[in-house]
């Protein structure tokens, strides 16, 4: 194991690591406070500034995925649809069976330079999550809370508010709805045989009623649909302390393009239409499981350098006056002072610790572990 290896491995950098995205996050987040008055003012510039303060932030997580951990992200696409990435609006289809796909997902927004416009339909518990939760919320994130009695009008409001979003966006959708798990996928098998549908391996019963009113109130916005499929090599299961940790992974992402116009506008035939898209994803990670690949040829996608360029000007920003304070502290400090900074610094682990928690499979929600009453309309 060579020496940088032995680095990334070490606590003291992971706690230097979060203490960059903590004190900048803050920041960006006052920052962002800061833009309300100008929301009245000028609406439009003040979601262009809150794309790049958001970017900030998310930009770091992608810098540790790309480049702390060296994960090479493989895209496996149409030639022909390949170039309008990242030009037009759409909505994104992704299977949800991976501590880090959204880190994944995020890399390949950074890739097509859309991470600061990126939005996703999120659940209303991620809205609190301390800095990734307050930026959604002056990133117009479309947030629910998965009962659909209550999210029918809020998130309906939310997605006519991206009608006039002044840059190319990608509304991630995770049909699925929570992410994958024995438990769920039986669950959910049942619910699809009661219901007359062809059973799925590899994923959960996409609950289609947040894919239809997207497409509802973003037809005329968005142009297409991505429908994307991703999977990691050699059966990995990757984690976000693994990347922390500085473990290399490899994900292949399959993407097909899809225009909005062969989307039906019937609601019934909307849901028809995602759940045969979800067989067909079932299909290509079946393929994937026996061949290791995607069909479609391999689109070469560099890492870019911004994300790392971010993370080295917040470094210097906020690492520099936490030396200052250690030497000092070192100098002149009572054992008092130093027992407070120690505190400190465990106080900073315990919410490393939980906000790493957040994106942990085996802590997940309960939702999908029973069936919900059939036609709840
Ligand atoms: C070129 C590169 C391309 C791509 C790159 C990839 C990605 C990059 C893009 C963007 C990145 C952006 C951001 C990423 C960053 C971070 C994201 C991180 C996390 C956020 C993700 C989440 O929070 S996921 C959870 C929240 N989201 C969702 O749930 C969306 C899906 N859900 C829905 O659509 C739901 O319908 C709902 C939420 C709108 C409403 O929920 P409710 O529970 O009320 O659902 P339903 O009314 O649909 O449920 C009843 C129907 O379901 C049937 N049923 C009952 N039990 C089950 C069961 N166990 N399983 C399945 N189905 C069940 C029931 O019969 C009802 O059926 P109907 O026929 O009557 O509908
Ligand atoms: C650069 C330093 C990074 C330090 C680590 C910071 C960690 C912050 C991570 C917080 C991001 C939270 C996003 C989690 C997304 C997610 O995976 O949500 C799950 C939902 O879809 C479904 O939930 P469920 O029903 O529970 O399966």
């Amino acid at each position: 194991m060579g020496l940088l290896q032995l680095l990334k491995g070490q606590f003291l950098c992971h706690l230097l690591i979060f203490y960059v995205f903590l004190v900048s996050g803050l920041l960006v987040n006052l920052l962002q406070l800061c833009t309300l008055p100008l929301w009245a003012l000028n609406r439009q510039l003040a979601r262009r500034i809150n794309c790049r303060l958001g970017y900030c932030i998310s930009s770091q997580m992608v810098a540790l995925l790309e480049w702390w951990s060296g994960t090479e992200c493989t895209l496996y696409t149409d030639p022909e649809s390949y170039p309008r990435y990242g030009k037009e609006n759409a909505i994104v289809i992704l299977n949800h069976n991976f501590e880090i796909d959204f880190l994944c997902g995020w890399t390949f927004c950074e890739r097509f330079g859309v991470l600061g416009t990126s939005k996703v339909m999120a659940k209303k518990e991620l809205a609190y999550v301390p800095l990734i939760g307050w930026m959604w919320y002056f990133q117009e994130i479309v947030f629910c809370k998965r009962k659909w009695e209550e999210d029918r009008r809020t998130v309906a409001k939310s997605l006519q508010n991206l009608r006039d979003y002044p840059e190319n966006f990608w509304f991630l959708l995770f049909c699925e709805g929570t992410r994958f798990t024995e438990k769920k996928h039986k669950i959910s098998m049942e619910v699809a045989e009661s219901k007359g549908l062809p059973k799925l391996k590899h994923h959960l019963l996409p609950r289609t009623k947040g894919f239809c009113v997207t497409v509802q109130n973003l037809r005329g916005t968005v142009t297409a649909v991505y429908d994307s499929t991703l999977n990691f090599r050699n059966k990995e299961t990757p984690t976000l302390r693994g990347v922390l940790s500085g473990k290399k992974y490899h994900a292949d992402l399959y993407v097909r393009r899809i225009p909005l116009d062969s989307v039906p506008e019937d609601e019934a035939e909307c849901a028809a239409w995602l759940h045969k898209l979800y067989q067909e994803k079932d299909t290509f990670q079946e393929g994937y499981t026996q061949t290791g690949r995607f069909p479609g040829p391999v689109v070469n996608l560099p890492r870019q350098p911004w994300a790392l360029l971010n993370w080295l000007f917040w470094a210097v920003l906020v690492l520099g006056p936490l030396i200052l304070l250690l030497l000092q502290l070192l100098q002149t400090g009572s054992t008092l002072t130093v027992l407070c900074s120690l505190a400190v610094c465990i106080a900073v682990s315990g919410a490393v610790h939980w906000m790493i928690g957040q994106t942990e499979i085996n802590r997940a929600s309960s939702y999908g572990n029973k069936q919900a009453p059939l036609n709840n309309n």
